[in-house]
């Protein structure tokens, strides 16, 4: 028997022309294998209801084609079901799309489909928000919708851009509970990723796996000028974990986070107003993904040259931290020196 699939396309998604998508699909898609629909989106919110009536109707694969945002409404309607997702990425970011190393390419995503290779994958919600890529708060709602942004306007000195924007941002106070342990930390952002980005190879979690049953959480500290470039450099070297000076990073399953007052979060770049406690929890293995069956995990590892910029960085950081160090002990000598002579 033929699979059932749903195309649901958001025009508004991205930059790109979608108007030859629906005759790619006729062309490309394996007719022998699928039966298909295409549905245009009207609205926001509107791609999930239509992927929910296709759950309800037992359709086998729903395929969003669009940018995060259309991903997330098709995906959060068809959680714990056996109704699978579809990526034609086609949005501004495709943060999700290219974790899974899917092409952003419309020929090549349809191909992809055509393997039907399912793979049962990790999702995260936070205070009720279902998020497929990475949640945060903080400064990372504003990052997280920068970054996917950034594209069209050439990802490191905009970013750099961006980071020193962070520097006008007041840090929090936050109590963080992960799993037994309690720990409070004066944060730029903390950021949860069940995906490795926030869009554009922006790698905000190097290392985060959608099948380890497991978020990364990624504490950003306050950080001054002098750091940006090394941060957003870090970024697109998927070495950002390694910067142990003003990154903490953990694993965990479940999250819950106390601020002072209510504020903003968002989720998969999606900004929301929420209250002072925030919760965050991973439900492994919730949503069926079409996965690309050639991806390589170590791509997303850092070769030998990203390291070596890192370590460059940080024995840069240490010698900086030295000088400052001296710097302040001369000045307190000085000072003793001056009061001892009355100077
Ligand atoms: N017809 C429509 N009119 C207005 N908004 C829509 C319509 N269809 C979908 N949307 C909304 O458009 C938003 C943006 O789409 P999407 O996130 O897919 O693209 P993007 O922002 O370009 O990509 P990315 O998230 O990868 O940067 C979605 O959150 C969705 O709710």
């Amino acid at each position: 028997m033929k699979k059932k699939a749903i195309f649901i396309i958001n025009l508004i998604s991205g930059t790109s022309d979608k108007a030859a998508i629906p005759e790619l699909i006729e062309q490309l898609l394996d007719k022998e294998k699928f039966e298909y629909e295409i549905a245009i989106t009207q609205y926001a919110g509107h791609a999930s209801e239509i992927a929910s009536k296709a759950k309800d109707e037992n359709v086998d694969l729903v395929v969003a084609v669009g940018g995060d945002g259309t991903v997330n409404e098709v995906a959060r309607a068809i959680v714990h079901s056996n109704t699978a997702l579809g990526i034609i990425p086609c949005g501004s970011g495709n943060g999700l799309a290219r974790h899974l190393q899917l092409p952003i390419n419309v020929k090549k995503s349809i191909e992809i489909l055509n393997t039907f290779e399912v793979r049962d994958l990790d999702y995260g919600i936070i205070n009720g928000y279902p998020f497929f890529c990475t949640c945060g708060m903080g400064f990372d709602a504003f990052i997280s919708l920068k970054f996917a942004e950034a594209g069209k306007r050439g990802p490191l000195t905009y970013i750099e851009n961006v980071l020193r924007e962070g520097l006008k941002y007041e840090p929090e106070t936050y109590t963080v509970m992960a799993d037994d342990e309690t720990s409070q930390h004066k944060a730029f952002l903390i950021s949860c990723a069940n995906a490795s980005q926030y869009g554009n190879n922006a790698y905000i979690a190097p290392q985060a796996s959608m099948s380890d049953g497991l978020m990364d959480v990624i504490i950003m500290k306050p950080f001054g000028l002098i750091d940006a470039p090394q941060i957003s450099i870090e970024m697109f070297n998927k070495t950002l974990d390694k910067n142990n000076s003003k990154i903490k990073t953990f694993r965990c399953k479940k999250l819950r986070v106390h601020r002072h007052s209510p504020g903003a979060i968002h989720y998969d770049g999606d900004p929301v107003m929420t209250g002072a406690d925030i919760d965050v929890e991973l439900k492994p293995k919730g949503i069926k993904i079409v996965v690309n069956s050639q991806a390589d995990r170590n791509l997303r590892k850092p070769n030998a040259l990203q390291n070596a910029a890192t370590e460059l960085f940080n024995e840069i950081n240490i010698i900086r931290e030295e000088i400052s160090k001296s710097r302040l002990k001369l000045q307190q000598w000085s000072k003793a020196v001056q009061h001892k002579f009355d100077l």
